[in-house]
């Protein structure tokens, strides 16, 4: 019977909360649900359409679990809810997956790549001493980096904030070269004046995109800002369905779209999402510094997505000495990383098995990891 008969959530390090659901028949699915920073909120949110919408019902029609959790409250949308939403998504498409045997991208109608090409971090908030780091990376194999553009910024800042900027970038290129992409995210930090000056600034360095130039409510300044500047501009990880997406599509001034497939309603929302992107010559990157359930729900969709560019990924223990994310599988292979890119996982559902002992145990240890609150000279808030 495929009826789902229990759940139950995982609140782990560093920052993650994992789902897992069972059906009558004894098959297990996995799902990553969460914030950064509101692992707790996402959980009862989880608990919440799990009892009143899930639990106890087939695990088969993912499509009408998806209405009734979206509709069925009313109100509808935003991080905490469509999070939750993800997460369960992902762990029903889990489930399908090893029902039939078969990968989520097969069932999504089958491969577009054989593999998807992947970014690594550097630096970390206060990027410093990038450039040794990128080198690092791209001796490890990688062929694509992010880094954060600055630090806080004020809503108008002095020219040695820029050029400093400015130099931190030129750094990474010339210890990089010119073969390596290397993204660079405002990070919702930077005021609509300052993206202007700062994509002057940046361009002759040649970044693959800025990413969040403006604050997602602010989504309607991003046209002022690409009329200044050639660099492709990216967002999306703080957009979280469809209807979020349509307004940027429509305005035309976004190149590259990064949704979350833990944060904007998961596999079922983010194929429909990367499709509609396709019909206005929008690729998709999503967004992921999360953990194992997560990246694999992403490069389920990057597979079968033809306008994927590259995957955000934070930790391989092949490229990087922390290996939060394969530690959780019970194969630390099965993200087979070769010249850049990842192989797509060809294994039932999402296509990684998870190391349910470890994630048991791991449980134990009190997560409590919030965003920082960063201050502005005169105390006032700033973007973190
Ligand atoms: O693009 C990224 O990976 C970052 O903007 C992170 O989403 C942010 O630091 C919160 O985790
Ligand atoms: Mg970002």
């Amino acid at each position: 019977m495929s009826e789902i008969v229990d759940y139950e959530l995982f609140e782990v390090p560093p920052r993650w909360l994992f789902l897992r659901i069972e059906t009558a028949d004894g098959l297990v699915g996995w799902g990553e649900p969460v914030v950064e920073g509101r692992s707790h909120t996402v959980k009862a949110a989880v608990e919440d359409l799990m009892e009143t919408h899930v639990l106890g019902e087939p695990a088969a029609p993912i499509e009408d679990h998806w209405q009734t959790m979206y509709r069925g409250g009313f109100y509808r949308g935003g991080p905490v809810l469509m999070s939750a939403i993800a997460g369960i998504d992902q762990a029903l498409w889990d489930l399908k997956g090893k029902r039939f045997d078969a990968p989520v991208h097969e069932l999504l109608g089958g491969r577009a790549r054989d593999r998807i090409r992947v970014y690594q971090w550097i630096g970390g908030d206060r990027p410093s001493a990038v450039a040794e780091e990128a080198r690092k990376r791209v001796d490890a194999g990688f062929t694509a980096l992010k880094m954060n553009a600055t630090e806080e910024l004020e809503r108008v800042d002095d020219p040695a904030t820029v050029r400093q900027a400015v130099e931190r970038l030129k750094e990474v290129r010339e210890a990089v070269g010119e073969e390596v992409d290397v993204g660079v995210d405002f990070h919702g930090r930077v005021s609509k004046p300052m993206a202007k000056r700062l994509a002057a600034a940046l361009e002759p360095h040649e970044p693959m995109f800025i990413e969040e130039p403006v604050l997602p409510e602010h989504n309607d300044e991003l046209g002022d800002v690409a009329a200044h500047t050639t660099i492709p501009i990216a967002t999306g990880e703080r957009m979280f369905s469809r209807w979020d997406f349509k307004e940027v599509f429509e305005d035309g001034s976004v190149d590259v779209i990064q949704p979350d497939l833990s944060h904007a309603g998961g596999i079922t929302e983010v194929k429909k999402i990367a499709s509609m992107a396709e019909a206005y010559d929008v690729a998709i990157a999503p967004h992921c510094p999360l953990g194992p359930i997560a990246l694999a729900s992403c490069i389920q969709v990057d597979a079968c997505s033809p306008n994927a560019l590259i995957q955000e990924q934070s930790m391989n223990i092949h490229y990087n000495e922390t290996s939060d994310v394969v530690d959780y599988l019970a194969d630390p292979d099965v993200f087979d990383y070769e010249d850049g890119y990842v192989d797509i996982p060809e294994g039932p559902g999402l296509g990684i098995d998870i190391d349910e002992a470890f994630v048991r145990e791991q449980a134990e240890e009190d997560v409590d990891w919030h965003g920082p609150v960063w201050r502005h000279d005169d105390g006032s808030v700033a973007e973190w």
